[in-house]
């Protein structure tokens, strides 16, 4: 160990004995949780359908009968209890803490079912962002679940990084949407999910296109589509083309996203279980 250790191994290339492994970060679940499965679903940048792809896709799980669990990660910009029509607030016990279920049974825990009022702001800086995420694992009690969803914070940035170090991420799912510098931001989250040796289970895009309820014919309202060059250049599967839809939009409103089937999501749940 060099005198001006900084005890950040990510970031110092020295291989000395104090070297921490990739492994040595991670933190182990409450001793009470049962995990079979964790799907990290990440995109490279904000906006683009991170949430709503997480949602639709936990749905079609529990709906497929699994036990699904949800820990939504975006602590900055936590909507997946808005979307799943949540508003009351977690529990806990002399154990740990307790999350919440929608109506259909998935297992929830985000940071506004904690927060006094669901509109106060967080105004954390990055490492206890990262500290609250890593607490929804170490902390709260899932109690059987075999696929939990960790619906990450957006970018490639400190908060994402360590939450790939302390929980142990079976695979991811990049959300991308059609615009070219989409794209270019999404082999950024791909190349870092190849740097964490986390495999990448399959690319999504949303509001891939618009399908015109009169006449049928799919216009490309964001340009074209890049999603199967980025499949060929990084050898990943498509799991799914999500077209805008305004019914969508609607349900993450009304909190009753579970309720909404869509075609592709069968097929994508098909190719998660083969891969996992
Ligand atoms: N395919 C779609 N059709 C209609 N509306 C959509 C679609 N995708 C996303 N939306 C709308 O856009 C909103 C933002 O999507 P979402 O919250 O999933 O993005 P995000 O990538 O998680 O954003 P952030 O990373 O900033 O949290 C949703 O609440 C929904 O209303």
């Amino acid at each position: 160990m060099s005198e001006s250790c900084g005890h950040d191994c990510n970031h110092c290339s020295s291989n000395c004995a104090e070297r921490k492994t990739k492994n040595d970060f991670l933190e182990k679940p409450h001793d009470l949780s049962r995990i079979k499965k964790v799907i990290g679903i990440v995109s490279g940048k904000g906006g683009v359908g991170k949430t709503l792809v997480t949602s639709l896709l936990a749905s079609e799980m529990r709906r497929q009968g699994f036990r699904i669990g949800i820990l939504d990660g975006d602590i900055t910009g936590p909507s997946i209890p808005k979307s799943f029509g949540i508003s009351m607030k977690a529990g806990s016990n002399e154990m740990g803490i307790l999350p919440v279920q929608s109506k259909s049974g998935i297992e929830i825990m985000s940071i506004n079912l904690l927060l006094e009022n669901e509109t106060d702001p967080v105004v954390w800086r990055g490492p206890i962002i990262a500290g609250t995420v890593k607490q929804f694992w170490t902390e709260v009690i899932w109690t059987d679940i075999d696929y939990l969803f960790i619906d990450m914070p957006p970018g490639t940035g400190d908060v994402p990084l360590t939450i790939f170090q302390s929980i142990p991420v079976d695979g991811i799912i990049v959300v991308t949407s059609p615009q070219e510098l989409v794209s270019m931001i999404v082999s950024k989250a791909v190349k870092m999910a190849e740097m964490m040796a986390i495999p990448i289970l399959g690319l999504v895009e949303n509001m891939s296109y618009y399908q015109c309820p009169d006449c049928g014919e799919k216009h490309q309202v964001f340009g074209n589509s890049h999603l199967e060059e980025i499949s060929a250049i990084h050898h990943i599967p498509i799991l799914g083309k999500l077209p805008i839809n305004p019914q969508i939009s609607e349900a993450c409103d009304e909190g009753t996203i579970e309720e909404i089937p869509d075609p592709w999501l069968a097929k994508a749940v098909d190719t998660l279980k083969e891969m996992m």
